[in-house]
């Protein structure tokens, strides 16, 4: 029987083996290799991520100090999908306001293209990137970045994307269920109060002078931030509040009545941004000579320059410098050119001669828009003058002697509070607020302040003009001094809080005899609280009302609303009325709902 033995390998079957070796180390060489390239994997990836989040970072958070990004033309025109009407999201009065998205961060932004050509709109523009750079607040629209195209005379603005819209299409036209919650409602107010707040907190304070719900944006929580700083301004240190008597005419009485006027100690800080730019003074003024006057030899450089010092003595941020110094200059030349162009020697006559010519050509282009401006305050006026006559008739019509009596003294505190170096006692309030002179100084306007909106829904448009929006404009700020302090944002505060818990218009006529004497929401506002009824002012849509807030709101928006200025509560003190932090001080006493009739007429005198 064979036995079966295990014998040892031969050294035969020893090459046999070799194979499996170099098999086991290619594996390991590849293992090793595959290992190496996944890690170098990774960390090219980990690298390209950091690149790109650096990158988006940049353009979707832009803190306060950095400035505001420049865009090419072109990288906004493909990031619109070139301004495609689809993605327009409004148009103001400076120009169309379109989405887009941003790459390669896919950031959704809101592109502003400002009117070609519109002086005004490159002011605003000026004003806006300025204030991009002092405010950084969760409740102000941040401001991305901009662009200005030379070649298309085009000036671009790049805001984060609100997704929810404005205020007013979101309250007034769009009736967005989400505000017909009282509790967002409320939340919005506060949003508001506090944003402003922020604004008159700096150092020096900011008055944003076009509060209104259209300039209130949503994003996709429905929280408020405030938006456009086109007529902003800061406060001027030397500007105080003093308390004057003066004789008022208007009612017949001739009383002495405190009256506050608001003081500048310096001219060139007090009216701000919008006003004192001597660019801006130059772009109004038509001929050069009141130019060179008016600017007393002030170069829009210069005038940057004490805007910053005031604010931060002597920071002064690049991008505007090199905005103003550059473009603005490149463009239009400053007051000192003229000067220099007067004064200038033969050797440089060459030179001179360009310059004259495009002194010219700006000068003509000049007159030009002025032009154009006057054929469009024709246009507003006789507008105005139809409307008036409309409104007369519908007076005269009706034969209400009581109810138009009971308007303009219901208003009676407002036909002077309004306005009051023009308190007349035969006009009525609403006159006054159709009167051409509120609208002297509007802005010229693609879409009409008059026309816009009162032949559409018999309301009055919110378009502003140089001095604040219509409605909302505070009494004092209406009059052409520089009387500009933080209460006329409380004044206009006050009128958004009472269209906030309305949810309708400041200025609403429906034609019916019934509805005239609702037809002025202040007014009404302050009627309601003579008798003790503010509730009928509440939205009667609003879910869950809250009815001790909404009257809250209310009385708060009756405190902001008062004539003087000085006995307007600070955004501070509206704030923690608001939040229940502040009790409530008594309403005036023209406000109480009985009151007693000898001590009210004595208070008047
Ligand atoms: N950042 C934004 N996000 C979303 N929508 C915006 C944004 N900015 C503006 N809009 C929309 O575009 C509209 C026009 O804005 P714009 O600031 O030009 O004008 P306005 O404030 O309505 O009017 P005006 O300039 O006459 O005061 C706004 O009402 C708003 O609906």
């Amino acid at each position: 029987m064979p036995s079966r033995t295990i014998s040892a390998p031969s050294p035969a079957s020893a090459p046999a083996k070799l194979p499996i070796v170099t098999d086991d180390i290619t594996r390991v060489f590849a293992a090793a290799g595959a290992g190496a390239s996944f890690s170098l994997f990774i960390t090219l990836s980990i690298c390209f991520c950091k690149i790109a989040r650096k990158r988006s970072s940049r353009a979707a958070t832009r803190d306060a100090s950095s400035p505001p990004r420049n865009f090419s033309y072109s990288s906004l025109r493909r990031a619109t999908n070139s301004f495609s009407p689809s993605n327009r999201l409004g148009q103001g009065g400076f120009g169309v306001v379109f989405r887009g998205t941003i790459s390669p961060s896919t950031q959704n932004v809101a592109v502003k293209v400002m009117d070609s050509g519109s002086l005004q709109g490159e002011r605003e523009f000026q004003n806006e990137l300025f204030f991009a750079s002092k405010l950084d607040s969760s409740h102000v629209v941040p401001v991305i970045g901009y662009s200005h195209d030379l070649q298309r005379r085009r000036l671009l603005l790049v805001y984060e994307l609100m997704d929810n819209g404005n205020l007013q299409d979101a309250l007034i036209h769009r009736r967005c269920k989400e505000l017909m919650d009282w509790s967002r409602r409320f939340l919005v107010a506060i949003n508001i109060a506090e944003g402003i707040e922020y604004l008159h907190g700096l150092e020096p304070p900011v008055i944003h002078g076009d509060i209104k719900p259209s300039n209130i944006l949503l994003d996709r929580f429905f929280s408020a931030k405030i938006a456009d700083f086109g007529l902003a301004r800061l406060k001027s240190e030397q500007v105080e509040i003093v308390v004057a008597a003066l004789e008022l005419n208007g009612d017949g009485g001739g009383g002495a009545e405190e009256v506050e006027s608001v003081v500048t100690g310096n001219e060139e800080f007090s009216s701000g941004l919008v006003d004192q730019s001597p660019g801006s003074v130059a772009m109004v003024t038509a001929s050069p000579e009141t130019t060179t006057v008016s600017l007393d030899g002030v170069e829009s450089k210069e005038w940057w320059w004490k805007q910053e010092s005031n604010v931060e003595r002597g920071k002064v941020k690049d991008y505007v410098m090199q905005w103003i110094g550059s473009e603005v200059k490149k463009e239009r030349p400053s007051s000192s050119d003229w000067v220099e162009g007067i004064a200038a020697t033969t050797s440089t006559k060459k030179l001179e001669k360009k310059s004259t010519s495009k002194r010219l050509d700006w000068w003509l282009s000049l007159e030009e828009e002025n032009e154009k401006k006057k054929k469009k305050k024709k246009k507003r006026r006789m507008l105005r003058e139809w409307w008036k006559d409309e409104y007369r008739r519908e007076l005269a019509k009706k034969k209400k002697k009581t109810v138009e009596a009971e308007f303009c003294s219901d208003d009676g505190s407002s036909v002077v509070s309004q306005c009051p170096r023009r308190s007349d006692s035969k006009t009525s309030s609403i006159d006054w607020w159709l009167s051409g002179e509120r609208w002297s100084r509007g802005r010229g306007n693609s879409i009409d302040s008059v026309s816009g909106e009162i032949a559409k829904s018999c309301g009055i448009s919110s378009t502003p003009s140089m001095r604040g929006t219509v409605c909302y404009a505070a009494p004092e700020y209406c009059n052409l001094d520089n009387n500009v302090s933080e209460k006329c944002d409380v004044y206009s505060y006050g009128v958004l809080l009472l269209v906030v818990v309305s949810g309708r218009r400041p200025l609403e006529m429906t034609g019916s005899a019934s509805e005239i004497q609702r037809a002025n929401l202040m007014s009404w506002a302050r009627k309601l609280a003579r008798r003790g009824r503010l509730v009928d002012l509440v939205d009667q849509k609003l879910q869950c009302l809250d009815q001790e807030q909404a009257v809250l709101c209310i009385t708060v928006a009756l405190l902001c609303l008062q004539r003087l200025p000085v006995s307007r509560p600070s955004m501070k003190k509206v704030l923690g009325m608001l939040k229940g932090e502040v009790s409530l001080p008594e309403l005036p006493v023209e406000f109480s709902p009985s009151p007693p009739l000898k001590s009210a007429r004595k208070h008047r005198r």
